[in-house]
């Protein structure tokens, strides 16, 4: 299934999905659709999110970063992978794709990722406590993480509206239904590496892995660095270069399962952005920070994961996946991430 073409990450105007008339609608739809069924990755434009907002996340996860170890540290991550909230170190956490041996995990972890992170969720959700700083430690950073949450997690639900539409459910709220208690997660990633590490494979900022969950937005900073699989040459990665003033949405491994297969989950990792002769010298040595600010979706937790109707059908395009509850499926790949 070789393609001489390399796949390219689509932009796609959300704008005339929110506010145009039913046929821009399905246009939009569509075109999502075919995003997700070539590479699983779309560039959305005129998104709902404010860029103002999305600034000062930037801003904020810079000031929460360059904070002392000794103040982050009094916000930790929980030891284990079933409580995703709060602050992990550099070498913490090791993403894998679909490894669950703990030798080879072992083994795998000696290329560290060099990464940074703070996770937050829905403040509704009881079952993973958010994990804030003290107010005086850095005040204000609570309240516009949960601010710029909700905000995500509303286009998430226009964009699960959409996808409804790309399938030809028979109602609209078909997926979005399924979200209801929205126990999405917010990351703040920082990553500073030495560029030769990087590039000679001792580091990565993220190592090759797919999303677990059904839809992720991924907003990063003009630095670089994100690449997907092309799905029809393994193991080639195209770059997917920011674009101002757009967010990056992709299918996560529940999305792909629901749809059968018919949407991907691409994996992707984040490598050292592209060299070109007007990189800095010193970009060569210590590559600059970079941040990211993706937000994973998934539904609620007890939701079956089996074909979708439409999405199979007994004698061409039987179901390829056992039927599996959304929090069986993350619980199974959270656990190779955490020692
Ligand atoms: O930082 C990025 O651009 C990608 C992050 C990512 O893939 C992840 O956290 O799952
Ligand atoms: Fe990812």
């Amino acid at each position: 299934m070789s393609s001489p073409i390399p796949q390219t990450v689509p932009l796609v105007d959300f704008g005339q999905f929110l506010h145009g008339p039913v046929r821009e609608k399905q246009k939009i739809a569509k075109e999502l659709d075919a995003a997700f069924c070539n590479v699983g990755f779309v560039y959305l434009q005129n998104h709902t999110v404010p860029q103002v907002l999305i600034d000062e996340c930037f801003e904020w996860s810079k000031k929460f970063f360059d904070l002392s170890d000794s103040v982050k540290q009094r916000a930790p991550h929980p030891p284990g992978g079933t409580h995703h909230r709060g602050y992990s170190a550099i070498g913490l956490e090791k993403v894998s794709q679909q490894v669950y041996d703990k030798k080879e995990l072992e083994e795998l972890r000696a290329v560290s990722d060099v990464k940074e992170s703070f996770e937050s969720g829905n403040p509704d959700d009881e079952t993973q406590p958010n994990i804030w700083l003290d107010e005086e430690d850095i005040p204000g950073f609570r309240r516009h993480m949960e601010t710029f949450f909700d905000h995500c997690k509303d286009l998430v639900h226009h964009i699960l509206r959409a996808l409804a539409i790309s399938l030809s459910l028979p109602d609209e709220k078909a997926l979005s239904g399924t979200h209801k208690r929205s126990l999405f997660q917010l990351r703040l990633h920082y990553p500073p590496v030495s560029a030769s590490a990087i590039r000679d494979g001792h580091k990565s900022r993220i190592s090759a892995h797919s999303d677990f969950g059904t839809l992720t937005l991924l907003f990063q900073d003009s630095i670089g660095g994100l690449e997907v699989e092309d799905p029809y040459n393994p193991g080639t990665f195209n770059p997917v270069a920011p674009i101002p003033g757009t967010v990056v949405v992709n299918v996560g491994d529940l999305m792909e399962r629901w749809t059968n297969g018919r949407w991907r989950s691409t994996v992707h990792r984040v490598m050292a952005p592209p060299v070109n002769e007007t990189a800095h010298a010193d970009q060569m040595t210590i590559l600059k920070a970079r941040y990211s600010i993706p937000f994973f979706a998934t539904t609620d937790p007890e939701t079956v994961i089996e074909a979708l109707p439409g999405c199979w059908d007994e004698a061409e395009n039987p179901k390829k996946y056992e039927r599996i509850t959304a929090w069986d499926y993350v619980q199974m790949r959270m656990a190779a991430l955490y020692n």
